[in-house]
């Protein structure tokens, strides 16, 4: 079955706890979390401070994306305010080996994520390393945009060398940017677990119900 990931970014900011408390109750696997800075995406969202207020009216998996210059400058503080799993950017990353141990470290899952423009030979290096490759759908910095079909062959190569080398069950693939029903059928076909939405979740009034209909268009 697909875990559903529900991205915060989509919520009313306004009444977050209740928010996270409606998707939970509506059925979601996971809380993400959309980290940006404003230098490395054009937008600039929050930091550890709004993930340690969560934290205790949660027990959601917080996985959080972080869009992020020099993302491990921060891993402590994240971990410290409770993510569940830190992702950070191939792009970002001058030593990402390296920022991967950092993560793997302080015990929460590593992931590493790709944009849209990014080849997937970018992460083979690293795969045995870590719990999840975040295949960017769309160009990271905004909610609401539309999937770009050109990366389902990136989650075919990426299925397909987590298979080669043994790490089926080890190495989960998420998805993240215009997830809804129809596109959540194309990225777990090409292989994705994971499935990131923000406005077709929290963007409508039944979010149990959203959730159901991802699950059930999801081919896993
Ligand atoms: O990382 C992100 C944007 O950079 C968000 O997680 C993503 O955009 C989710 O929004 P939507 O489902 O509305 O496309
Ligand atoms: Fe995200």
């Amino acid at each position: 079955m697909a875990i559903i990931a529900p991205s915060l970014l989509a919520a009313n900011f306004a009444t977050l706890a209740e928010e996270v408390r409606d998707i939970e109750q509506g059925g979601a696997d996971w809380l993400h979390l959309d980290v940006m800075d404003g230098k490395f995406v054009p937008n600039i969202t929050f930091g550890p401070l709004v993930v340690e207020a969560l934290r205790p009216r949660t027990s959601l998996f917080m996985d959080v994306h972080l869009m992020i210059e020099k993302p491990e400058a921060y891993v402590d503080a994240f971990v410290d305010a409770g993510a569940d799993g830190v992702t950070v950017h191939v792009e970002a990353c001058a030593h990402l080996h390296r920022t991967i141990q950092t993560i793997k470290a302080r015990g929460v899952k590593a992931g590493v994520a790709l944009n849209p423009a990014t080849p997937a030979e970018w992460v083979r290096p690293v795969l045995a390393d870590i719990d999840l490759v975040l295949v960017m759908t769309v160009n990271p910095g905004f909610g609401g945009q539309a999937f770009i079909p050109s990366t389902l062959k990136k989650i075919a190569a990426l299925r397909e060398w987590i298979r080669e080398d043994g790490l089926d069950g080890r190495v989960a693939i998420q998805v993240d940017g215009g997830i809804a029903q129809g596109t959540a059928r194309l990225v777990t076909e090409a292989g994705a677990s994971v499935l990131v939405a923000g406005s077709s979740v929290f963007g409508v009034r039944d979010r149990a119900k959203a959730m159901a209909e991802l699950r059930a268009d999801a081919a896993l």
